[in-house]
């Protein structure tokens, strides 16, 4: 018998906001039938998933605060989290999953409470963008710019996420970033502590959650007819280094922009306000449930 926390964010992903309650109710059935605990609480508002953690983590012995999300609320989640024994779990119900995917948990909403009951505790790095923390990957350039338009829309999901990356693809021009005192112009430049963005898309197909580094890939402005090729290496898990990819493992690096950049961390777009941005990792400072 175990005391488990849910937290249900109802603007994840396509489905879960319009099935909210019967999604609680299901939760509650199978903890009930596995002989677990279950208490559900649900977010208002962006940010609120970090207040409720604040607010009920020393509540009880929680075998694991639970994201029912995506990317965005694990993060909100974790974040409270970052340095207890406190396990964080997934219920991937978001529109990329990233962290998930790469965890290899289930997709499939039984599957997925099936191995939150029984899965076991792995401790993760987790990286910082300007001080912020994140899980799965950040970045600035292109990735920042369709978190940036995505969090604007209407729908979420694939879908939308696909079309808002091929729209973007044709408007978006590359950036100069100094990178530890180099100069270079880059379309994007990521770092990855899981490797991918989330839908399988793969930017660093070998980082590793557990190895004390991040994965930086930058990718240099490249002509259009690359772009087929990226997207397929992309989504193929074949990201190599190349003409237009490289890769360095960092523990931690200095970024300048001429203006205050628009990042992403774990998908989250932010308008910051400073132009020297570091980007370092935390090893070993996430318990998570696998
Ligand atoms: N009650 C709420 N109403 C509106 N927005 C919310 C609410 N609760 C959380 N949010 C915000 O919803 C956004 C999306 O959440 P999340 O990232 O989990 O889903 P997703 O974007 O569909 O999935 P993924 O990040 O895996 O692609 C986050 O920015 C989060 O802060």
């Amino acid at each position: 018998m175990a005391d488990y926390l849910f937290i249900l964010n109802p603007n994840s992903g396509t489905s879960i906001g319009k099935n909210i309650d019967s999604v609680a109710r299901a939760i509650e059935a199978f903890a009930k039938k596995t002989d677990n605990t279950s208490h559900i609480l649900f977010t208002e508002s962006p940010g609120h998933a970090s207040e409720l953690v604040r607010q009920n983590k020393e509540s009880s012995p929680w075998k694991a605060i639970v994201a029912v999300g995506g990317d965005g609320t694990v993060n909100e989640i974790a974040q409270p989290l970052l340095g207890t024994a406190i396990p964080v779990g997934i219920i991937p119900v978001g529109s990329g999953n990233g962290l998930a995917r790469h965890l290899k948990l289930p997709l499939r909403f039984d599957q997925a409470l099936n191995r939150l009951f029984t899965g076991q505790a792995i401790t993760i790095d987790s990286g910082l963008i300007d001080d912020i923390p994140f899980f799965c990957t950040a970045g600035m350039g292109f990735d920042a710019y369709v978190g940036q338009l995505f969090s604007k829309q209407a729908t979420r999901g694939l879908a939308t996420y696909v079309n808002v990356s091929f729209n973007a693809y044709w408007t978006y021009k590359p950036q100069q970033f100094t990178v530890d005192g180099k100069k270079l112009d880059a379309f994007s430049l990521s770092f990855a502590n899981a490797g991918q963005f989330g839908n399988n898309a793969w930017i660093a197909p070998h980082a590793d959650l557990q190895d004390g580094i991040l994965d930086q890939c930058t990718i240099s402005p490249f002509p259009k007819w690359f772009g087929t090729s990226l997207a397929y290496q992309l989504f193929t898990r074949q990201m190599k280094p190349s003409e237009y990819i490289s890769y360095q493992a960092i523990t931690e690096t200095i970024i300048q922009t001429e203006r205050p950049p628009v990042i992403h961390y774990d998908g989250e777009p932010l308008q910051l306000e400073t132009t020297r941005i570091k980007v370092s990792v935390r090893p070993k400072s996430l318990n998570i449930i696998v």
